[in-house]
């Protein structure tokens, strides 16, 4: 399964092992609705810890991402948080038992064994990122399969997809919106990388990523200066790629309908076209050039002769 190949393909950690030890760090949940407009929506939903990530929850996202790759009608994909706020990044608690062998001896000594590290208090805590690190790059909202005909391995879903930040995005939570196509920002909502404040760097990808989105000078200065990215300031940047409206936000269910009317402008349309624009795109930004034209070739001939492109010609449309 899909599951069992990211877990064991994963620096040789087993699924069964790694579930285990991120259910041992319970709270939470990862909400997944699909809709009939072929949109869906995935909530992090832990609202007393500002929706930071549990373990379970990484275990749930994972499952999440697993049930959108074998969606095959969907098109887009919202990433929310509940109650009015992101993420607040990783579960505070979880990463202070895990960085005390004290309080959980027998969690941190297994962790220890099976990721082959030593067991001083200083190496633990970036072992757990590391753990997530797993879950989250391999499982992250951009991870795609591209069409069979390519033969190629997962790069992203083949889903366009908006992280909607309302509130805080902290941390991991800053991390989890660089693995969007896109953001939109609420009036008065924050992404920050506090990670400096923090003694770290971003270790979910959200580093590598945001280079690619905001260029490494502004990364630079978001990372060194822990800045606090208001919507203003991402839209200049790149970070941001609408504000919502004032008048919509604020109420969850409005800014959700705002999103989704804002992604509805990009997933207009025949789901094998838009999944095939995701692919040409990620391809093209991801793979080496040659291989990039390879696999283009490749998706262009899933849509050539489509019912769509058919169609569009039987009624011989202009277009201005
Ligand atoms: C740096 C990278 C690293 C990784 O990759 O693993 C991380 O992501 S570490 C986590 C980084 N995030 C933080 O440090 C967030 C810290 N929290 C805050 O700054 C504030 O709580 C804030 C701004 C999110 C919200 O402030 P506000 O005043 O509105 O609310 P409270 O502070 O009262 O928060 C309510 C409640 O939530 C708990 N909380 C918030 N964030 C976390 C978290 N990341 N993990 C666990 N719990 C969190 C907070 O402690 C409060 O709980 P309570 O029991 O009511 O005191």
């Amino acid at each position: 399964t899909t599951i069992l190949f990211i877990y064991t393909d994963a620096k040789g950690f087993q699924e069964k092992e790694i579930r285990e030890k991120l259910q041992a760090f319970p709270g939470g949940s990862i909400d997944l609705v699909k809709q009939e407009s072929g949109i869906a929506v995935l909530t992090v939903n832990n609202p007393a810890r500002m929706n930071a990530f549990s373990g379970s929850m990484m275990v749930e996202l994972e499952e999440r991402v697993s049930q959108l790759e074998e969606w095959t009608e969907g098109k887009g994909l919202i990433i929310q948080g509940a109650a009015g706020t992101f993420c607040s990044g990783s579960d505070l608690n979880a990463v202070r038992a895990i960085s005390n062998p004290q309080v959980s001896p027998q969690y941190c000594q297994r962790y220890i064994q099976s990721s082959g590290q030593s067991s001083t208090q200083s190496e633990i805590y970036p072992t757990l990122g590391s753990v997530l690190n797993v879950v989250i790059d391999i499982s992250n909202p951009q991870v795609i399969t591209l069409p069979s005909v390519v033969g190629s391995s997962r790069l992203a879903l083949p889903l366009l997809s908006v992280a909607l930040v309302e509130g805080n995005a902290l941390g991991g939570g800053a991390e989890l919106t660089t693995a969007c196509d896109f953001r939109l920002m609420a009036p008065g909502s924050v992404i920050q990388f506090v990670h400096k404040h923090m003694g770290l760097v971003p270790g979910w990808g959200g580093a590598a990523r945001l280079v690619r989105i905001v260029g490494g000078q502004n990364a630079l200065k978001m990372l060194g200066g822990a800045l606090k990215i208001d919507p203003e300031m991402g839209l200049q940047i790149g970070l941001a790629d609408g504000v919502l409206e004032g008048s919509l936000a604020g109420s969850g269910a409005n800014a959700l309908l705002e999103a989704e009317q804002w992604l509805g402008c990009y997933t207009t349309g025949p789901a094998p076209v838009i999944r095939a624009i995701k692919s040409v795109v990620v391809s093209g930004r991801e793979l080496p050039l040659e291989v990039a034209l390879r696999t283009e070739r490749d998706v262009f001939g899933t849509v050539w002769g489509g019912p769509a492109n058919l169609q569009a010609l039987a009624t011989k449309a202009k277009h201005k």
